[in-house]
């Protein structure tokens, strides 16, 4: 019998999270996550199947080779080492796509070559990526590598969406346009939103809000993204945790003029210091609604940013799509936090959008729908599971080509 089991690897800029699973029935045979890599006090969490007992280590993990060994041993020691005859393939999430790669793609020395280019505009996450697939291939030079891009699902916007409107030879020349990230996942939740309503995803219209860390929103319809908020770089968009989101880009001409900070030194600026984080000195949204109860000013000013940033997109991407079957939230925050969703579409009743209280406040990991019975936009919570696409694209693939 051909091999059934797929390891999903999703290399963050300082996290890898993994997964390995059965795509004979899609079962989950451990899931981990390894934090704060390059730290001195990097931690692993291994969960070997479902109601298996968690086993955490706290060690340095210098970099994502090493935490990928680590990972490897943790298997390992459960029988499910990356030697198995029975693993089928090794998926890996890679975000920046460029414009080459539309699809799931098996990995040889000349799409290694194609996501190390697109390093200058993905640079905290293609670096970690690539570390993963080439840490991979050499424990299993045997077994096809497959990378699924954060771009792809986004490949079908229009050139409308798609183009910034710069000189045409300059952003042609590098390739500027707006390549959008997170696509996974919005593809994921998308045709999940569609079958909540017990439709097709053709027939739906669908915004998705991706509000995790990174976070992004999608006009899809039918099916297909026509528009994303991300764009060149997973900066543009939403405020994010340290990300700054849109920005006029004259501020950063001034920050250099006047301000006499390097290039570098804004780009760190931007990417890491800015976002909830730069506004009020916590990224973690359970921390700013925690500071928001007690009344502290700056984390409720972050709140309020967050929430009008993301109120635009919505009425953008309503607008987009002229008919709108349902906003979906997912993610850490959507999927999470209350709060957000209640902010993010009070007032926007005339747009036939409102969020049930009680129904908002119920937890849970199924998706679910947070809207009065009667309403005209269905307001949706759709866990995302960007590791089971990725394993099922993997697998796919491979199995097609056996
Ligand atoms: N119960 C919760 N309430 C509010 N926010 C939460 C909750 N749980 C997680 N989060 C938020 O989710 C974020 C992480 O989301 P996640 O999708 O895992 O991000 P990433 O994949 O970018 O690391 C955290 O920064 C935190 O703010
Ligand atoms: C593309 C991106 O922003 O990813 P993440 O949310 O994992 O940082
Ligand atoms: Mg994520």
């Amino acid at each position: 019998m051909s091999p059934t089991r797929v390891l999903v690897l999703n290399s963050g800029s300082s996290s890898l999270k993994y997964q390995l699973l059965d795509m004979r029935d899609r079962a989950r045979l451990a899931t981990g996550l390894v934090e704060r890599i390059g730290e001195r006090t990097s931690r692993l969490r291994h969960t070997p199947r479902s109601g298996g007992t968690v086993r955490e280590r706290t060690e340095p993990i210098a970099d994502h080779a090493a935490a990928l060994k680590t990972v490897a041993e943790e298997l390992a020691a459960d029988g499910l080492g990356l030697d198995s005859p029975e693993l089928a393939a090794i998926g890996h999430r890679v975000v920046h796509g460029g414009k080459l790669f539309t699809e799931p793609t098996v990995v040889d020395d000349a799409v290694l070559a194609e996501i190390e280019r697109l390093i200058p505009v993905a640079p905290l996450h293609n670096p970690a990526n690539l570390t993963g697939i080439r840490t991979a291939r050499a424990l299993r030079p045997d077994l096809p590598q497959v990378a699924v891009f954060d771009t792809a699902f986004h490949t079908t916007m229009p050139e409308s969406a798609a183009r910034y409107a710069i000189d045409v030879r300059t952003a042609d020349e590098h390739r500027i346009r707006r390549y959008g990230f997170h696509g996974t996942s919005h593809a994921y939740v998308s045709r999940a939103t569609a079958r909540l309503l017990g439709k097709a995803p053709e027939d739906v219209n669908v915004i998705v809000l991706h509000l995790g860390n990174g976070a992004s929103a999608s006009a899809v319809r039918g099916g297909r993204c026509v528009d994303t908020s991300m764009g060149l770089t997973p900066l543009e968009g939403l405020v994010m945790g340290t990300r700054s989101g849109d920005i006029d880009p004259a501020v950063i001409f001034h920050l250099a003029r006047v301000g006499k900070m390097s290039i570098d030194e804004i780009d760190t600026l931007l990417n890491k210091r800015s976002g909830l984080v730069g506004l009020c000195g916590d990224n973690d949204m359970r921390e700013i609604r925690r500071r928001v109860d007690e009344g502290d000013e700056a984390a409720t000013l972050a709140f309020e940013i967050y929430i009008h940033r993301l109120k635009k997109y919505i009425g953008a991407y309503y607008a987009v799509l002229g008919t709108v079957d349902a906003i979906a939230f997912t993610a850490g925050v959507g999927e999470n936090a209350a709060p957000v969703r209640a902010a993010a579409v009070a007032g926007l009743e005339t747009l036939g959008l409102a969020v049930d209280d009680a129904l908002n406040t119920v937890r849970g990991d199924a998706p679910r729908l947070i809207s009065p019975a009667d309403a005209r936009v269905k307001v949706a919570v759709v866990p995302t599971d960007e590791e089971l696409e990725i394993a099922t694209q993997t697998y796919a693939l491979v199995e097609n080509s056996n």
